[in-house]
């Protein structure tokens, strides 16, 4: 007999479902041979099908870590034929929900993400920002609105319908597969940063004749041949690569850069270029000549690295022919980059090699604050302290609040401000929000991107 097992986090709906599946229920049997503590099983009537639901049960303590979540999880998959994974659909997606799914889903056995408490049409864009958990199977439903559960069950039965699988035992493959799930969670269920970041991808940029050769050879301390100009627009990206401490920096295209005089004229293609480099690095080094004005292919080149998000350090070069003093420099140039006021500015002489440790250290100063990941207690309550010395303005009349903030995503740090009214959050109340953040934690040289969700709580449907 087939076996179904609906997994989730407490209060995404399982026993509702369970019990709209269990509605013609043959037997139960009360436990699986003492194999697991607490899944019991139950013999229900599928449209016309015998099948097993097992009942996973429901984890009470809603303080619990998610590791329990995943256990039973992992317990579940390895008993059942056909996955249930529910997420709550009036939540954020969770990437804790967003990991484990995907490594189920590799497991190669029918699943489905189901995304439950879409009520009405209104609601159903919610089930979209789950699409970024990659579910060959999706189900938007309401299990209390009975919406699209038939849709649910159709999928089900079809698998019910599937010839048994020989082994009930898992192959070894997946015993592995399954033991490299544990391992790769933490104690508090959160996966382990698996992202490589012992790579550093850094583009050097800058208008023609600024220095950026030069640079890249202090940098990799050897002068190279210059490889003279080629006709034809050819590019062949080769990168070069110096290890910092643990890390390795990789420069990207580093053949278009010593290709001398490439980006001469043409300022379309320049861009152009300058873009396919921003799009593999996280750091850019935006190189400019000090002994020569500002121009406006330098603010044009400085806005695609605001574009894309990167980290930035700002590489202040032929200071030893600088046109004026330090702070004459840096004020015109804060003034016309306003966007990359979080910026730090270095200045060096790449001809003479002056200061060129300093970009090192910088290099991995940004990188670690482009990768900082703020632990949610200390974020929330910078936040909270925020909005108590400044209060949300209302919008339309109506109050806003911040209910809580929750980091997402890393390079640059990307923070929800779940929000009862979230398109009533005025950007400058945002840009207060992310300047007090960087007086809290060390995000020099990084973007930090915040952005209001909702949640959806019911108040807000009066809007
Ligand atoms: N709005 C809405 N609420 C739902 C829906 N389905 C379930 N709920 C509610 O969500 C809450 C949790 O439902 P349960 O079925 O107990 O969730 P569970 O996942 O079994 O929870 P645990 O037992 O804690 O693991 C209950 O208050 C349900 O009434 C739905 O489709 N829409
Ligand atoms: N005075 C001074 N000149 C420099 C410095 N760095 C580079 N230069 C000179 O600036 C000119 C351009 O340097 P490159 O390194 O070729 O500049 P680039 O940005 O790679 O130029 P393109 O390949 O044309 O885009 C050369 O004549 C260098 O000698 C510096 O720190 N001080």
């Amino acid at each position: 007999m087939k076996k179904i097992a609906i997994l989730g986090q407490p209060n995404v709906g399982k026993s509702s479902l369970f019990n709209r599946f269990a509605r013609r229920r043959i037997a139960i049997t009360s436990d699986m041979a003492g194999t697991t503590r607490d899944v019991k099983k139950e013999i229900i009537d599928f449209d016309g099908k015998e099948a097993e639901l097992l009942d996973t049960g429901g984890i009470d303590d809603s303080s619990e870590l998610f590791r329990r979540v995943r256990n039973k999880a992992i317990e579940a998959a390895k008993a059942a034929d056909i996955i249930l994974y529910m997420v709550d659909g009036k939540a954020l997606p969770d990437d804790r929900d967003k990991e484990l799914f995907y490594r189920l889903q590799r497991l190669g056995k029918p699943i489905a993400l189901v995304v439950n408490k879409i009520d009405n049409d209104k609601e159903e864009e919610r089930a979209w920002e789950f699409g970024e958990f990659g579910a060959n199977n999706l189900f938007a439903i309401s299990v209390s609105h009975n919406r699209r559960v038939g849709q649910l069950i159709e999928w089900v039965k079809n698998h019910l319908d599937e010839p048994e699988a020989a082994l009930l035992d898992l192959v070894p493959d997946e015993a592995d597969a399954l033991e490299n799930l544990i391992a790769q969670f933490d104690e508090t269920g959160t996966l382990q940063e698996e992202e490589d970041l012992s790579e550093i991808g850094v583009a050097i940029i800058g208008r023609t004749n600024v220095g950026k050769s030069s640079l890249l050879n202090a940098l990799l301390g050897e002068e190279r041949a210059v490889v003279s100009d080629v006709a034809g627009t050819t590019i062949d990206p080769v990168d070069e690569k110096m290890t910092l401490g643990d890390k390795t920096v990789t420069f990207v295209d580093t053949a278009g850069i010593r290709r001398r005089g490439k980006i001469q004229g043409i300022e379309r293609y320049a861009l152009g270029r300058t873009r396919q480099m921003l799009e593999r690095a996280d750091i850019a080094l935006l190189v400019l000549d000090a002994s020569a004005p500002l121009s406006e292919l330098d603010e044009k080149i400085a806005g695609l690295v605001d574009e894309y998000k990167l980290g930035c350090i700002i590489v202040l070069n032929k200071w030893d022919e600088a046109l004026g003093s330090y702070e004459e420099i840096v004020d015109e140039l804060r003034y016309r980059f306003k966007f990359l006021s979080w910026a730090p500015v270095i200045t060096v002489s790449a001809k003479s090699k002056k200061r060129i440790h300093k970009i090192n250290d910088m290099i991995l100063k940004v990188f670690e604050n482009y990768t900082r990941h703020i632990p949610t207690r200390e974020l929330n309550e910078v936040i909270k302290q925020a909005t108590i010395r400044h209060h949300i303005p209302s919008h339309k009349g109506k109050p806003v609040n911040i209910l809580f903030a929750s980091q997402y995503a890393i390079k640059p740090p990307k923070i929800a401000l779940i929000s009862n009214r979230p398109r009533g959050i005025h950007f400058s109340y945002i840009r207060y929000l992310t300047n007090q953040l960087r007086e809290n934690f060390d995000l020099e040289g990084t973007p930090v991107i915040l952005i209001p969700k909702r949640r959806g709580e019911r108040e807000e449907e009066s809007e």
